[in-house]
């Protein structure tokens, strides 16, 4: 029998909603991965409703709560690590002290970066020295980095003038250390109004996919979150890069179909859990060279 696989999940948790953990790790599971959440940060509900109550992780209980696995003997079962939200540039530091204490026992690990930069404008607030510790130390360490667009820039250090500049710039990030770069949303002048775009960006080749954009009249959140998390746990449950890609696509179209069926802000992941599973639409992604 195929061993199921582990993964820990360190990002944020919301009490009510969906985003970070509490928008991936259902879905991973329910694609058949174990997760191991960590939480970076308990809050009442995500930060686009303008406020929230809650508290951030002491950044010392990451190690802490990494050496409790170690201690019972699980450690090196851990077959990848994702990070998400967090809460202060001392919590993504532990987590690269984490990510390290783990490949050193499963060199075979996996660690995906979302670099979750914030987006003020939608209030999505992260501290700035977030932002520099990702900007500065994670990338380097990250075996998959899942930028969205304004994450891209921050990593060039200017905006894209094309798809091929788009490209460019996640090409770039590649010579920074990921063997990966999957850009989960894309935005640049004479890009299709109608249309969703995603780039994957490897060493082996680049793909390009588009999907329909769907109206909403406040934009849901947690969508970055459960694209990187259902990639990870494709890739883990032995998709090519480019495989679980299309997947992920599809599977997160579907949770945004019944989420809009549903008029909801937050994410219908309950309701979509057998279309998350089973997508029904398709999506083929192209490729794309400079
Ligand atoms: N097919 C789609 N149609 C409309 N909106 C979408 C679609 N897919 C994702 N979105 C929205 O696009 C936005 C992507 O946000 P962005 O900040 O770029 O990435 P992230 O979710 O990582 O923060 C989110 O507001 C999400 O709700
Ligand atoms: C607590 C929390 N976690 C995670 C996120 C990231 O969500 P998304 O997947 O939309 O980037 C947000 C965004 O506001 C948030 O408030
Ligand atoms: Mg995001």
């Amino acid at each position: 029998m195929k061993r199921t696989p582990h993964l820990l999940a360190i990002q944020s948790h919301v009490v009510f909603g969906h985003a970070g953990n509490s928008a991936a790790v259902f879905p991973m599971q329910r694609v058949g991965v174990n997760v191991w959440p960590l939480n970076t940060v308990q809050f009442s509900n995500h930060t686009q409703y303008g406020q929230w109550a809650g508290e951030v992780l002491a950044p010392q209980q990451i190690p802490a709560l990494v050496e409790g696995i170690a201690a019972i003997g699980e450690l090196g079962n851990c077959d990848a690590i994702l990070s998400g939200y967090l809460g202060s540039a001392d919590q993504g530091r532990a987590i690269l002290t984490g990510v390290a204490r783990i490949k050193a026992i499963n060199p075979k690990a996996l660690y995906l970066c979302d670099p979750v930069m914030g987006h003020p404008e939608k209030g999505c607030i992260v501290p700035q020295e977030v932002s520099d510790f990702l900007l500065e130390e994670a990338a380097a360490m990250a075996d998959f980095l899942c930028p969205n667009q304004l994450e891209l820039d921050s990593f060039a250090g200017r905006k894209p003038q094309s798809l091929f500049d788009c490209l460019g710039m996640a090409k770039a990030l590649l010579a920074r250390g990921p063997k990966a770069v999957l850009v989960k949303h894309l935005d640049y002048p004479g890009k299709l109004p109608d249309g969703f775009e995603m780039l994957l960006v490897t060493a082996d080749g680049s793909w390009h996919l588009r999907r329909p954009l769907l109206a909403f009249p406040r934009q849901p959140v947690g969508v970055g979150d459960l694209t990187s998390g259902l990639f990870l746990a494709r890739v883990l449950l032995g998709d090519s890069l480019l495989a679980a890609f299309e997947f992920t696509a599809a599977a997160v179209h579907e949770v945004l179909l019944e989420t809009q069926a549903c008029a909801s802000y937050e994410l219908e992941l309950v309701r979509a859990q057998d279309r998350i599973a089973h997508p029904r639409v398709r999506f083929e992604a192209t490729p794309i060279g400079l």
